[in-house]
């Protein structure tokens, strides 16, 4: 068994930096963990790694308590696996030597397919201060993978490769990962990675866990408007019950979460900007005029202000729809399936006020 376990755990420096963590990572299963720059990731991680000493609370790998406040396991005996932000390799070994440092000259050859598994096949007699940052890291990853730890700590360890490199050395990770069934908690804060990486996602803010669920489930269906916005894209809009479904800046929208029980209400509409169907050609749809047009690629997100009150939406669009759009043309917009929502005399209505379209740069 090689699950993480914390139960309130807590840490200050001059300021609280976790506040009474829980988490439970279970037996083989790969976590991201989420969070803005300063969230608390790294700490959360050092203390489970064993290089920092929780303020209160529990530790358990497997079924081993680590740091219960009256007794601390080593680092060295925790088997982890821990991947820096910094990589911190040797700088007097060469790059074989750091990722076979533990090794058994018998698993020598385990170097060299680590090597060829982070894309560094051939550089294994090189020192660390003849490789670029990017390099480094995946040293480091090799390095943490050659001991085959059952728990795995990786804090941003593809951020500073480029796009196409990160895609691939990611998926190669991760993969090994999975298939060793090595248990992984995975530091980010790219959305995309920590839902495309992960089996389960848990989103940290100021020091706290909100939430520990399945990418789909915290995308489709977040506990809140503002765990909603802070994972991707998200059109929030006000809404009221009507005897037909909700009434909202998009016209009469299908009956919704919990709208069989009620007889009035007001409410916060999550629509994902995939859930917008614009059309130029259309004459169904809300009328809106396109303000701005960001191109991405396979996709296209497109600011839309609606004719009638002004609400502010975003949309992505593909195909001829996006080739076509130009800012001010009028289109009309649709809403696809049925959107989730927050009642607001509901308990999960944290981040109410959030009521506009909320914009991040990211598609
Ligand atoms: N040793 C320390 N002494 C004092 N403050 C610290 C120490 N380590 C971390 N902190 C503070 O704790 C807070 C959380 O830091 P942490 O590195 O855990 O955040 P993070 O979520 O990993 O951020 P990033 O994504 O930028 O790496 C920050 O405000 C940081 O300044």
């Amino acid at each position: 068994m090689s699950s993480i376990q914390l139960r309130g755990v807590s840490k200050a420096y001059e300021v609280p930096v976790l506040r009474d963590v829980d988490l439970s990572v279970p037996d083989g299963e790969i976590t991201a963990l989420l969070g803005a720059s300063g969230s608390g990731k790294t700490t959360l991680l050092r203390i489970i790694a064993g290089f920092e000493p929780a303020d209160a609370g529990v530790v358990t790998l497997g079924d081993v308590v680590v740091d219960d406040g009256t007794r601390r396991v080593r680092p060295q005996h925790r088997g982890v696996g821990y991947v820096p932000q910094d990589a911190a390799l040797f700088p007097h070994l060469s790059v074989a030597a750091n990722v076979g440092f533990g090794l058994a000259r018998k698993q020598r050859h385990t170097v060299e397919s680590l090597l060829c598994t982070v894309g560094l096949t051939g550089l294994g007699h090189r020192y660390p201060h003849q490789l670029s940052g990017g390099q480094q890291q995946r040293v480091a990853v090799a390095r943490a993978l050659a001991i085959e730890p059952r728990i795995v700590l990786l804090d941003e360890p593809f951020g500073s490769l480029d796009a196409q490199l990160r895609e691939t050395v990611r998926l190669d990770v991760m993969r090994i990962l999975a298939e060793s069934g090595t248990t992984t908690l995975l530091v980010t804060h790219d959305q995309d990675e920590a839902m495309s990486a992960a089996d389960r996602v848990a989103m940290i803010e100021d020091g706290q866990v909100l939430a520990h669920r399945a990418p789909r489930q915290l995308y489709d269906r977040p506990r809140s408007p503002r765990a909603a916005a802070s994972l991707g894209l998200a059109n929030l809009l006000p809404g009221r019950w009507c005897p037909v479904g909700i009434d909202c800046a998009l016209g009469v929208l299908p009956p919704a979460d919990g709208c069989a029980s009620r007889s009035d209400g007001t409410c916060t509409i999550l629509i994902r900007p995939e859930q917008l169907l614009v059309s130029a050609r259309s004459t169904t749809g809300v009328p809106a005029r396109v303000t701005r047009v960001r191109f991405h690629g396979g996709t296209t997100l497109l600011d839309l202000a609606t004719l009638d009150d002004g609400t502010a939406l975003i949309a992505q669009v593909t195909g001829a729809e996006a080739a076509t759009c130009r800012v001010d043309d009028t289109v009309r917009v649709r809403v696809s399936g049925t959107p989730h929502l927050w009642w607001d005399d509901s308990e999960t209505t944290e981040g109410r006020g959030v009521q506009q379209a909320t914009h991040s740069d990211t598609p």
